[in-house]
């Protein structure tokens, strides 16, 4: 009151405003229900071309979701990703979104901010908004309801160019940002149980496994015609339309434990800027939730299903596992929960031929540039069906440490060429089985600064010590390994080894 005393003229202006606001109401209401229908058409089409003249500017705004399946806008996505680039020179208030890699900020515009942007010399404006304004809101969370989108202005002579030319420029510069800057992620599938509008069917974390294909161990004409491989299908869009086929492509991955087929899907993933789907079959109750998982995948990334033999129940495994977790619920009559799991296991109806029909039919037709990898220790126990070319096109076999598998290793772990000792080892891994796993384990060192020679000689001893195992139970091994390559000969001629 003080305030209005002390300030008369605010006073007067104030009254004038509202006065004259109430007026206009008054008069709208009063034309609205004593003029005829026509006159007020007239009326607005004037008045619309009055505010045209006076105000020649358009607006087109882009929501964050775009439906009632409240998806997320792909448009936004670019625009926030362009605008990132260009409001960090330009704009004052900026907000900080994201980590990029764990270390540097990916900085955005903040709400309500505007930036201007020139293109062709035409000059655009771009607003950061939210729906309602954080004013109006009066909780200290954040609004589920809240609904953001960026607004573009420019004059309307140059609509037409604005949206053949500039708007396709802002997404395409967008999406490739987006890639540059994204982090990655690495997602999992929830059992439906939990799945509801705040538990999603995938979770996700940051996908930050170091592995490349320069720290991949193994034989280097096979890694680069892998490389190439991948390379041909990700530049593959034309080729794939060109010949009807969906752009996807399945990779086999079979070896024993701890010859790296993990560190190779990280590797494919890093080298291609994908996500990654680690998908847990056995968490899936049947067809239907397989479907529905797979539809919510997202395009530029690798579907990975590891340890295909133990997820289907082609193999029994699952049963097995039924039964034990039905012999734990016996053993522990108070662990309801793993009662409850065991009956749901029992539910499971999920079959080779669902997983078939979803990876050829509505995967396939999900959308470009999609990988499935299985990997599997044990190739025999697959149905032949599963791993048919076309369905996994490229089988690779991950086999035991070879010396050219043992330098990338000497180099990743001791930073070293060559040594005396190489040809030592070089012998002894061709006489012995042993994992580029185990070898690495020999090869990292026990205490600070041990020296390289030391860990090259724990190396020797394990290798003499397998050699002599192996020696001690060649027969068996014999008969085990000749069981353990099951890929006929007409498949091993397609095989990447
Ligand atoms: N070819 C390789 N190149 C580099 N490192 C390897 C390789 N193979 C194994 N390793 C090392 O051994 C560890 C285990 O390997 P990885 O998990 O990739 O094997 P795997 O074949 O997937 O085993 P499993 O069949 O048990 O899942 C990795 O963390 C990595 O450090």
């Amino acid at each position: 009151m003080d305030d209005l005393a002390s300030n008369p003229g605010s006073t007067m202006a104030t009254f004038a405003v509202v006065y004259s606001t109430a007026t206009m109401v008054f008069f709208y209401t009063m034309a609205r229900e004593h003029f005829p229908r026509y006159l007020l058409d007239c009326i607005e089409k004037y008045g619309r071309k009055l505010v045209n003249f006076a105000f020649p500017y358009s607006q087109i705004t882009f929501p964050e979701f775009t439906d009632e399946y409240m998806r997320r806008n792909e448009a936004f996505t670019a625009i926030q990703n362009y605008l990132s680039e260009k409001s960090t020179a330009s704009a004052n208030r900026l907000k900080a979104d994201a980590l990029r890699d764990s270390r540097s900020l990916v900085l955005s515009m903040d709400y309500n901010e505007e930036i201007a942007d020139v293109f062709d010399g035409i000059k655009v404006w771009w607003t950061s908004n939210r729906n309602p304004p954080r004013s109006m809101q009066f909780s200290v969370y954040p609004a589920v309801d809240e609904k953001r989108y960026y607004k573009l202005e420019f004059h309307n002579r140059h609509k037409k160019h604005i949206i053949e030319s500039y708007l396709p420029k802002v997404m395409e510069d967008g999406k490739a940002i987006g890639r540059d800057n994204r982090l990655r992620k690495l997602y999992s599938n929830n059992p439906s149980k939990y799945w509801n509008g705040f538990n999603p069917k995938w979770s996700h974390v940051a996908f930050e496994h170091p592995a490349s294909f320069d720290t991949l161990a193994m034989d280097a004409k096979r890694k680069e015609e892998i490389v190439n491989d991948l390379n041909t299908f990700k530049e593959g869009r034309e080729y794939y339309e060109r010949i009807g086929k969906p752009w996807k492509r399945g990779y086999l991955l079979y070896g024993p434990p701890g010859t790296g087929k993990s560190t190779m899907i990280a590797a494919m993933a890093n080298h291609l800027q994908y996500d990654v789907y680690d998908l847990d079959l056995t968490a899936i109750k049947d067809n239907t939730e397989l479907r529905r998982l797979l539809i919510d995948t997202s395009s530029k990334s690798i579907l990975v299903v590891e340890d295909i033999d133990c997820s289907l129940d082609i193999t029994g495994e699952r049963e097995s596992k039924k039964r034990k977790i039905k012999e734990d619920a016996d053993m522990d009559p108070i662990s309801k929960e793993v009662k409850k799991e065991a009956e749901e296991m029992t539910d499971c109806k999920i079959t080779l031929s669902g997983v078939l029909n979803c990876i050829d039919g509505l995967w396939s037709s999900c959308g470009g540039e999609r990988i499935i990898v299985f990997t599997t220790n044990y190739p025999e126990k697959l149905d032949p069906a599963l791993i048919r070319r076309g369905r996994m096109d490229k089988h690779i076999e991950m086999s035991y440490c070879c010396f050219e598998a043992f330098k990338v290793l000497a180099n990743n772990y001791l930073k070293i060429d060559s040594h005396f000792l190489f040809e030592a080892i070089g012998e002894l891994l061709g006489k012995t089985n042993m994992t580029p796993a185990d070898v690495a384990e020999n090869l990292i060192p026990m205490y600070k600064d041990e020296n390289v020679e030391t860990r090259l000689n724990r190396l020797i001893g394990a290798l003499n010590a397998a050699k002599e195992e192996e020696g001690a139970s060649r027969p068996n091994q014999k008969r085990k390994r000749k069981r353990s390559n099951p890929i006929n000969k007409r498949e091993k001629r397609n095989i990447v080894s």
